[in-house]
């Protein structure tokens, strides 16, 4: 059977009331549309009701009112202490997603309304390496397009689409919604058309404008390779053009991203294997006076004179994932076999014992018959 694909992590962020959730909720619904259903988490520990059903529910783990008042916490500091114990599980969270390939090509990740406590959060940080190094992952950031029409706004908005990008080193998408109150046409050109930007900008009086001015030089490279598409959350328009760009962010993750998570993995891999075997030495180097000593329990053993101790507890302590799977995945054992397995050759040996025992004491009786 051929190996399902890994599920597309979608993680959208974008400033509170930009529109993820209308976002996330149209998504999800144009998937199942699709017959594709999408695996869905919320991150956002404060939200009062989703529109739409999460198979992963951060409110399910952490009551961020109870958080709050435990350690005396203000909105803010109770939704990123919530999350913070959250990340806590994500390795669960991880195992979930990856029991799902099979049924979900997209697992898409609405984030907490308040930006900053993801993308500048330890937690933040936790959850996206640990997409990013398992799954093909893309970051999509949400604007409200009707309140960027100023450009200085709509600079502002896109510096911190570009702190982002630098801060996740992931694919990124911008997603600009609300198409359905003004047409994001504009934004479009001011990106491509420098010239066009600084007329706009001529408008404006204020001081910030000249600051503005070169930072429009700075952002051109950003603007460049920018994957932008023009949505309305709310009419469902654009999502096509999407799901395009999404594909196109994918091949890039794969191309570019998924080589150098591979090789992070790996380093991490050879200091962790570094450090067990430095462990193990120790021990060796601790043990060996005993062993030199003849009083090696494994002497004479085949497997003693292939391998030391230090490689015994190496092969036992780096047992691939498969294997301590298969290790430690009772579920499917069927214990009443399993026992009687282990009783049926203990108790052979107990009456060969026995009747060995009476056979030596009757041997005795006949040679000794005074006893
Ligand atoms: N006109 C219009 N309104 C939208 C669109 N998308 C979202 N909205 C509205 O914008 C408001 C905020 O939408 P949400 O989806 O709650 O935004 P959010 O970013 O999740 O907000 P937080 O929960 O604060 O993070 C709601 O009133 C939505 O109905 C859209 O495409 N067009």
């Amino acid at each position: 059977m051929a190996a399902a694909a890994a599920p597309v992590c979608v993680l959208v962020l974008g400033m509170a009331g930009s529109g993820k959730t209308t976002f996330v909720q149209r998504l999800a619904a144009h998937l199942h549309g699709q017959r594709c259903p999408p695996y869905v988490i919320n991150l956002d520990p404060a939200v009062h009701s989703l529109p739409f059903p999460a198979n992963i529910d951060i409110r399910d783990t952490v009551k961020y009112k109870e958080v709050m008042k435990q350690y005396g916490l203000g909105p803010n500091g109770g939704i990123v202490t919530s999350l913070n114990l959250f990340a806590t599980r994500f390795d669960q969270v991880m195992k979930f997603i990856e029991k799902r390939q099979n049924a979900s090509k997209y697992v898409i990740i609405d984030t907490p309304g308040q930006i900053e406590v993801f993308t500048w959060s330890a937690s933040g940080t936790i959850i996206t390496e640990a997409l990013a190094s398992s799954f093909p992952s893309v970051v999509v950031y949400v604007m409200d397009t009707s309140r960027s029409t100023n450009p200085i706004t709509f600079m502002s908005n896109m510096l911190y689409a570009c702190s982002i990008l630098y801060k996740t080193k992931l694919p990124f998408i911008v997603v600009m919604n609300k198409t359905d109150i003004i047409d994001h046409s504009f934004a479009v050109e001011w990106m491509q058309d420098f010239e066009t930007f600084q007329d706009a900008l001529n408008q404006e009086t204020s001081y910030v404008s000249n600051l503005t001015r070169s930072m429009s030089l700075v952002l051109d490279e950003f603007y460049s390779s920018l994957k932008v598409v023009g949505v309305s959350a709310v009419l469902g328009t654009g999502l096509d053009d999407f799901f395009v760009q999404l594909s196109k962010a994918v091949d890039e993750y794969e191309r570019e991203y998924r080589p150098e998570y591979e090789r992070l993995r790996k380093t991490l891999e050879k200091a962790q294997n570094k450090q067990k075997r430095d462990q193990l030495e120790h021990l060796w180097k601790d043990m060996g006076t005993v062993c030199m000593q003849g009083n090696n329990p494994l002497a004479g053993s085949d497997d003693a004179s292939a391998m030391g101790p230090s490689e015994l507890i190496l092969t036992r302590g780096t047992l691939d994932e498969e294997e301590e799977e298969r290790e430690s995945d009772t579920d499917d054992i069927d214990h009443e076999v399993t026992e009687e397995s282990h009783e049926e050759p203990a108790f052979r040996n107990f009456m060969q014992e026995t009747r060995m025992k009476y056979q030596r004491r009757s041997n005795q009786n006949e040679s000794d018959p005074q006893k």
